[in-house]
């Protein structure tokens, strides 16, 4: 069991990131408050994986600065799961030789997790695949399976990246109904944008690493400026 005290807030402050000359991140402010699903979007290159990766501790900011429930806070990669946070991966990562069941042990934050596993494996409809090898498995099934591996730790803040990437359209109305159900609180970066608009309570959207709007999906649509980067961007 965990015992985390619930999430009060995540905030960055100002955050950039720069790489040599580029600025994948201009100052981005974000709160993330507790039980909200909170999407980040824009166009490929707008620094939706670098906003990750700094919250995740990956990529240091150039400057600004982060805060967990009120302090000062430096991420760092192996510290996450014990402070309640869980990372799903573009794609799918899982290790070969390990069963399913293995694999989102891997995700557990103490040993002997197999009931915990076996219940994340059935909150996502796979315990069927428990004892098999991912790589015997079918795509969409790899990324339930990545999806548990987040889960079992029942973390209070739950980063997705871009977990509808490769699913058909019955996939991601499931995975629109997890994100809604889990009742943890969830940061989404995804480019379907049907999934964003209808799971998330607020919307960041980024643009060459700007943040040019924060708002509901329904003050998003209506935003030229958002209307404006991507299409600019397919231009
Ligand atoms: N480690 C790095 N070194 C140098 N440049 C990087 C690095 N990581 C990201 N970038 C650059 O930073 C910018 C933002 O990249 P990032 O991957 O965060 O964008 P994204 O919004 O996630 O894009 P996509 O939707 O294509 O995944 C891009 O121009 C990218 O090439």
């Amino acid at each position: 069991m965990t015992t985390d005290p619930p999430l009060k807030e995540l905030a960055l402050h100002d955050i950039t990131v720069r790489f040599g000359g580029l600025t994948a991140l201009d100052t981005v402010s974000l709160r993330v408050a507790p039980g909200r699903i909170v999407g980040v979007i824009g166009p490929n290159g707008a620094g939706k994986t670098t906003l990750f990766n700094v919250i995740s501790g990956f990529v240091p900011p150039t400057s600004g600065s982060l805060t967990l429930d009120g302090k000062p806070w430096r991420p760092r990669p192996h510290h996450l799961n014990r402070l309640g946070i869980s990372r799903t991966l573009q794609g799918v990562g899982q290790f070969a030789g390990m069963t399913v069941l293995e694999n989102v042990m891997v995700g557990a934050r103490h040993r002997h997790a197999e009931s915990e596993a076996l219940a994340a494996l059935e909150r996502c409809g796979v315990t069927r695949f428990a004892h098999e090898y991912p790589g015997a498995l079918q795509y969409a099934i790899r990324k339930r399976v990545e999806l548990a591996r987040a889960l079992v730790a029942k973390p209070r803040i739950l980063m997705l990246d871009e977990p509808a990437g490769g699913l058909d359209a019955d996939e991601i109305r499931w995975l629109g109904t997890l994100i809604t159900e889990i009742g943890t609180t969830v940061l989404l970066v995804e480019h379907h944008m049907d999934l964003v608009m209808s799971v998330c309570d607020e919307i960041l959207v980024l643009d060459f690493g700007k943040p040019i709007a924060l708002g509901t999906p329904s003050e998003i649509s209506a935003n030229p400026k958002v209307t404006e980067a991507y299409l600019g961007a397919a231009a």
